[in-house]
């Protein structure tokens, strides 16, 4: 297509996006410099960010926008180490020096805590100094990871410089099974186009599945849309998007426009299986069915993946009565503060701590090995969250598997990998 086709051609979500955000007509491929809505940072990544802004800025700086700041506390909480202690000290006096909104250890996982907050709308930009920062893209938002020295430099401009991405349109078409569930779907796709099928693009998710599924279960599959390479994943805002941000929502959300350039691959998830990454990639993928007797030593059900009340509720109904098996830890971490409460009023905490499970508070826990929860060499790990690489949650020797929460409760009480389907 000519130029003169292009510039007449409708614009993606993202294209949109960096529009408004950098304030003139943006297409994918040209790079812009653009504003952010808001920009977040957490206890691991938070401190660079901090020192490199007063790096940049001077002693005695202030940021662009105190209001459009959010720091969490989320990847060593309770703070497991004097240097933890030492950066939540640090972050604490940045936020009160600074004016910004700080929640403290207890509040969650950012990526949950984001959404559920108010900090993300359909058609914003936002950048976080973590990788799985995409999340936010299942309310129809621009989001994305960045490093701390960039972020050092949002923080004095509010302004970033991107590349617009490309888009690339996952349809996924049909209605799941009982027991099968959106983390099912993005392994698979992950399993079929590989952890770099989808370098720097913006994968959109859409299609018949899509349409049918809450939040929670959309920012199951925005979340993992990293573990393919994405720079984005996004899911047009619906009536379901509007519901869920209905609190905060003012005005009418933008969507990509039909016309828009696009590639499109396409997925029919009527007889999808339940699906488990094998050590020690993401993309290493296959149905539940088809695995082998794979003993686990230890569950973690949580991270930003699949914390969610409806994760931890799928497990607990998939367990019905039955204990831990013996033999088995399993720890359960909801994502947030509210979501635990939504748990707890359920009576999912007393049910999994009957169980013989452990409920820790809302944090990362497990998921990267950088505190509590650790597994051991030879041991195996079966964890519904979103990387199983070596050394990922503990000893090099050790084995991440990857799964739904319905495989990990029924996994919890037989003690092997095993299909929920058959519980
Ligand atoms: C600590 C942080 C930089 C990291 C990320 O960016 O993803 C972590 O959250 C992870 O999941 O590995
Ligand atoms: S839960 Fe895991 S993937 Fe998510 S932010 Fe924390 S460490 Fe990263």
């Amino acid at each position: 297509m000519g130029v003169m086709g292009l510039s007449m051609a409708g614009q993606t979500l993202s294209e949109k996006i960096f529009s408004r955000a950098a304030n003139k007509e943006a297409r994918a491929g040209e790079f812009v410099m653009a504003s952010i809505d808001c920009a977040m940072i957490h206890d691991i990544t938070g401190p660079l960010a901090v020192r490199g802004f007063y790096e940049i800025a001077g002693k005695g700086a202030r940021v662009w926008n105190p209001s459009r700041i959010v720091i969490l506390f989320d990847h060593q909480v309770p703070a497991d180490s004097i240097k933890a202690a030492e950066n939540h000290q640090m972050l604490r006096a940045f936020a009160k020096e600074q004016g910004i909104i700080n929640y403290d250890v207890f509040s969650g996982i950012c990526h949950q805590v984001m959404p559920e907050n108010g900090h993300v709308l359909p058609g914003q930009l936002i950048v976080g100094t973590d990788s799985h920062t995409c999340t936010y893209g299942a309310l129809g938002a621009f989001a994305t990871g960045i490093g701390s020295t960039d972020m050092a430099s949002v923080f004095a401009t509010g302004k970033l410089w991107f590349m617009v991405p490309q888009t690339l349109r996952l349809v996924i078409d049909g209605r799941l099974r009982r027991r099968v569930t959106s983390k099912d779907v993005i392994l698979r796709i992950i399993g079929d186009i590989g952890a770099d099928g989808a370098n720097y693009l913006a994968c959109e998710f859409a299609g018949s599945a899509v349409e049918r599924m809450s939040i929670a279960e959309r920012m199951t599959m925005t979340n993992m849309s990293i573990e393919m390479g994405a720079k984005a994943g996004l899911v047009e805002p619906d009536r379901v998007t509007m519901t869920y941000l209905k609190e905060w929502l003012t005005e009418e959300p933008i969507r990509g426009d039909e016309d828009a350039i696009f590639e499109e691959k396409h997925w029919d998830v009527n007889d999808l299986e339940p699906q488990v990454a094998m050590p020690h990639r993401v993309d290493n993928v296959v149905p539940v069915s088809r695995l082998p007797h794979v003993k686990i030593d230890q569950i973690f059900l949580g991270s930003c993946t699949n914390g969610r009340f409806e994760d931890l509720k799928l497990a607990a109904e998939v367990m019905g009565d039955e204990p831990v098996a013996r033999g088995v830890r399993m720890i359960v971490i909801p994502a947030s503060r509210k979501e635990y409460m939504r748990a707890l009023r359920a009576g999912l905490i007393e049910k999994f701590m009957e169980a013989g499970a452990i409920v820790e508070s809302p944090c990362c826990g497990p998921c990267m090995g950088g505190s509590f929860g650790l597994i051991g060499p030879g041991e195996v790990s079966l964890s519904t969250s979103n990387r199983n690489f070596v050394g990922r949650q503990g000893s090099p020797k050790g084995e991440v598997y990857l799964c739904s929460p319905a495989v990990a409760g029924a996994s919890a009480i037989t003690g092997e990998i095993t299909d929920p389907r058959e519980i």
